[in-house]
């Protein structure tokens, strides 16, 4: 029986969305603006990487075609051939440019409501959702309480939070309600606790996830987050791709934050790990334990959270090349009726203005050893990703997107 292996590269878009401008983010294309930036030696960095964009296997799946198709022109390294499978884009319906409404989408669920969001202004919080988290948690106020990028904040209040025992509440765009606390100071279960306070509160506000930043360091300069992030999060408003491999007996590897981003519906087997090329390891593992019928399924996080939001081209770039290195382990654990298909939630451009997501279309890049090679051109919803997945599993159509296969 065939098994699936689906890999979202988070944030890797290439352009093109054609309601791009109602988010301000008219012309953003990260992996476009990626390979422009290398080409012109502007993503060198000593020990990491220099020169332009060497992306030899992403390539040969149509990486360069389907960037083509998104944006009219073939980024600089790349091709417009797709040496084997098949490849197109996607576009997203659901209006969220975040994680979540991706990947529920990607799974066959667009995002049918409207996200909840706190407003660009300071203090960003409603007072009446702080007095009740403050005297539900037990503390003595909160820091932060404003849009900010998570590294930035850390540095900014980490000291102050260690001395008042205050932790640093703040969001983005998103839907999100970050809190951001020392491991030690204040402890990784108390944070995780009060993450759990704040959920029961923000959830009714259509606050898409409460998001758990645990740090250690002892000063402004060596303040690190670290792995233990934890997203309590909405659970889908209807059964995605997941749920429907676990419904029909089948195996669903949640690796990385994939089993967070639907609140552990529809999963069978959680692994985790940190950093992309872990993550690639345990996908690995997981290629050797499902068994017929799989739904192995990961988020290679690292691309948004390490490179996309903190605007670093080198970081991402490097990123990239890292995990082009590393596709031929894959294709070479298949079996004959596997499928590959990678693809990315959202874009978040490291040329772009501020440190926010970017509204772009994604790349589909789908292989197997049985599958011809070809087009599937410029798909209307990401949905198409999850129907596809579940077809090539032998699962019955659900209620949105069309097969591509
Ligand atoms: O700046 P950091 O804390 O990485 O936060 C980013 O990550 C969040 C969730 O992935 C996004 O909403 C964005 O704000
Ligand atoms: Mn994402
Ligand atoms: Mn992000």
């Amino acid at each position: 029986m065939p098994r699936v292996i689906l890999a979202v590269l988070d944030s890797f878009g290439i352009g093109g969305a054609p309601d791009a401008e109602a988010y301000g983010d008219e012309g953003a294309n990260t992996l476009g603006h990626i390979a422009e930036t290398a080409a012109k030696g502007g993503a060198d960095r000593d020990g990491l990487r220099q020169g332009p964009l060497i992306l030899p296997n992403l390539d040969a799946l149509g990486l360069g075609a389907a960037a083509a198709l998104s944006a009219g022109k073939i980024p600089p390294g790349l091709s417009a051939i797709a040496a084997g499978g098949r490849f197109g884009v996607g576009r997203e319906v659901s209006k969220g440019k975040d994680t979540p409404s991706g990947h529920w989408e990607i799974a066959g669920v667009p995002v049918p409501f409207d996200w909840g969001y706190f407003p660009q202004e300071e203090p960003t919080f409603p007072p009446e959702l702080i007095a009740e988290f403050v005297k539900r948690a037990g503390l003595p106020g909160i820091l932060g309480n404003k849009h900010a990028s998570g590294t930035t904040i850390i540095a900014e209040l980490g000291e102050e939070h260690i001395r008042t025992g205050k932790p640093i509440c703040y969001t983005s765009v998103d839907s999100v309600f970050q809190i951001a606390a020392h491991e030690s100071h204040f402890g990784l279960d108390r944070l995780y606790d009060i993450c759990r306070i704040a959920f029961e509160l923000t959830e009714p506000l259509r606050i898409g996830r409460v998001i758990a930043r645990p740090f250690i360091g002892e000063s402004a300069e060596t303040f690190k987050r670290t792995g233990n992030r934890r997203d309590f999060a909405i659970a889908p408003p209807e059964p995605t791709l997941l749920d429907r491999a676990e419904e029909a007996g089948r195996q669903v590897f949640a690796i990385g934050k994939i089993s967070d981003i639907y609140a552990g519906h529809g999963v069978t087997h959680k692994l985790k790990a940190t950093g992309n090329m872990a993550l690639f390891d345990r996908t690995l593992e997981a290629m050797e334990m499902a068994a017929d019928g799989a739904l192995i399924f990961v988020n290679f996080v690292d691309f948004d959270q390490e490179y996309g939001h903190r605007r670093d081209v080198a970081g991402y770039a490097g990123a990239l090349e890292a995990f082009d290195h590393r596709i031929p382990e894959i294709i070479a654990k298949m079996q004959p009726q596997d499928l590959l298909i990678l693809t990315a939630d959202h874009g978040n451009d490291p040329t772009w203005k501020g440190s926010d997501h970017t509204r772009e279309q994604v790349p589909i890049m789908v292989f197997s050893p049985s599958l011809s090679r070809g087009e599937i051109g410029i798909r209307k919803t990401f949905a198409d990703i999850g129907e596809s997945a579940a077809r090539w599993l032998g699962l019955p159509p659900g209620r949105h997107g069309r097969s591509f296969l």
